[in-house]
């Protein structure tokens, strides 16, 4: 099996149809048996999808005229051959060897590959110097997420971009339930496995290299769970009591359901709400290995009403759908796939959604409203927004040394602390 022509198959479904990077290699990786063959093809896929624009835009320059459609397979080859030969310690004459060899399906783009990668070879300097002066090549992201960006954070745009296109550290939630993180970091560094524990997060615990759950410690048996820092400051914000009745709104697959129900063990119930009846099952998943308890119930939480029955709480977590523009280093095709207009969309699904949530909140009660978001719109202002509506709503201040405080709720920008971007606001309603 040749790497090179998986990872290109792999790549065509997200270049040529649309699918998400994960969903691709959740189909595509099984087929390859060897572990270091598919952390392989892995990192070919994941390097070629952060740094598509710029490497398409070399591509661009070295082919005569643009492959057809029905060649999605051998762009996606020119691709790896360039993002081997720019980015990874392969020696080059096996770089262009091996992709060469995976055109053996189509003899005639053999000569074209060849010819692409030598060309590159010879012309990096200068592509180098073209692709600088060019800002979507640049900047490595469509223009108009460049754009929206620089028109939120002026200041801030370009330590986002920059940091989108970082690979992420891999991040540890210890289930306090089981044992305290100074125990688990000890464990850690008694299989060699360095790690560093984040500071505003008592929970958290960041790896020095990414590695397979199987090789963690007691990973099976609940003791951690994979989970960005930012996203573990959820539960401690949420600060459900003894006793309370908790709603976590658009839940799957689980992440801070599983965090909730550690940081507060005694509650009165917990409900796990998600459209997704299938990312639901995540949710079970997640909870039956850490042996944590809460109902789950699919429902479309951007409809009024019934699904709740007339049940009320106490806490409302609401991990908002999002542009997921916070977490574009672990998702990198959310630049090739996500558009323009969803934002509104998405912006307008927060609105009715956390409309609704306001509905189910008990007065006195507090909801938190997240989203990996770095966007003004689906943040501060969705915020504004809501408290400009709803005369018996009020905002807690968030004090925190993580983060900026913004004129609403506190907003994390990816890489700070090297953490997802982030947002949160807490709300209140008067009793
Ligand atoms: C940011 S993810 C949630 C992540 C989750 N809270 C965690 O920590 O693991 C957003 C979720 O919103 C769900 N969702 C989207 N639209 C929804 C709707 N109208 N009603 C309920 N859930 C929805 C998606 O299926 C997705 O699972």
């Amino acid at each position: 099996m040749n790497l090179r022509g998986c990872s290109a198959q792999i790549l065509a479904h997200v270049l040529n149809d649309g699918q998400s990077l994960t969903a691709a290699l959740e189909h595509g990786l099984p087929k390859i048996k060897d572990v270091k063959d598919r952390a392989f093809v892995q990192a070919l896929c994941y390097g070629v999808i952060r740094h598509y624009y710029a490497l398409d835009f070399m591509l661009g320059r070295l082919l005569s005229k643009p492959l057809k459609q029905k060649d999605g397979d051998i762009k996606a080859l020119l691709l790896i051959g360039l993002y081997q030969l720019q980015h990874m310690r392969v020696k080059s004459h096996a770089a262009v060897s091996e992709t060469v060899a995976a055109t053996s399906h189509k003899p005639w783009a053999k000569s074209l590959v060849n010819a692409i990668l030598r060309q590159y070879l010879r012309e990096a300097e200068t592509l180098q110097q073209a692709c600088a002066a060019d800002t979507q090549a640049h900047y490595n992201h469509p223009n108009w997420i460049v754009d929206v960006l620089k028109h939120d954070w002026p200041e801030h745009y370009e330590k986002i971009l920059h940091a989108n296109d970082q690979a992420p550290p891999m991040a540890l939630r210890v289930n306090l339930l089981q044992g305290n993180r100074a125990a688990y970091l000890d464990e850690l560094a008694a299989q060699g496995i360095a790690a560093q524990p984040v500071d505003c997060c008592e929970t958290a615990i960041r790896l020095d290299q990414a590695l397979a759950v199987e090789q963690l410690p007691a990973f099976s048996q609940g003791r951690v769970s994979v989970q960005d820092s930012a996203a573990q400051l959820a539960a401690e914000l949420l600060d459900a009591q003894p006793g309370q009745q908790v709603l976590d709104l658009c839940a799957a697959p689980g992440g801070k359901t599983a965090a909730i129900l550690e940081h507060q063990p005694a509650l009165g119930g917990l409900l796990a709400v998600d459209v997704d009846q299938q990312r639901l099952q995540r949710v079970t998943d997640n909870l039956q290995r850490l042996n944590l308890q809460a109902e789950t119930l699919a429902a479309d939480a951007s409809q009024s009403g019934s699904w709740a029955g007339d049940r009320q709480f106490d806490r409302i977590l609401l991990d908002a759908p999002c542009s997921g523009f916070g977490v574009i280093r672990r998702h990198p095709d959310i630049k090739l796939l996500r558009r323009a207009d969803d934002i509104a969309a998405l912006q307008a699904l927060q609105t009715k959604i956390l409309d609704n949530a306001w509905q189910l909140l008990k007065p006195g009660g507090i909801l938190l409203y997240a989203t990996c978001s770095v966007l003004k719109q689906e943040n501060e202002e969705q915020i504004a927004a809501f408290l400009a509506r709803h005369s018996n709503a009020s905002e807690i201040h968030i004090e925190a040394h993580w983060g900026m405080s913004r004129p609403h709720g506190r907003q994390i920008i990816t890489g700070d602390r090297q953490m997802d971007g982030f947002y949160y606001a807490k709300l209140y309603k008067a009793p």
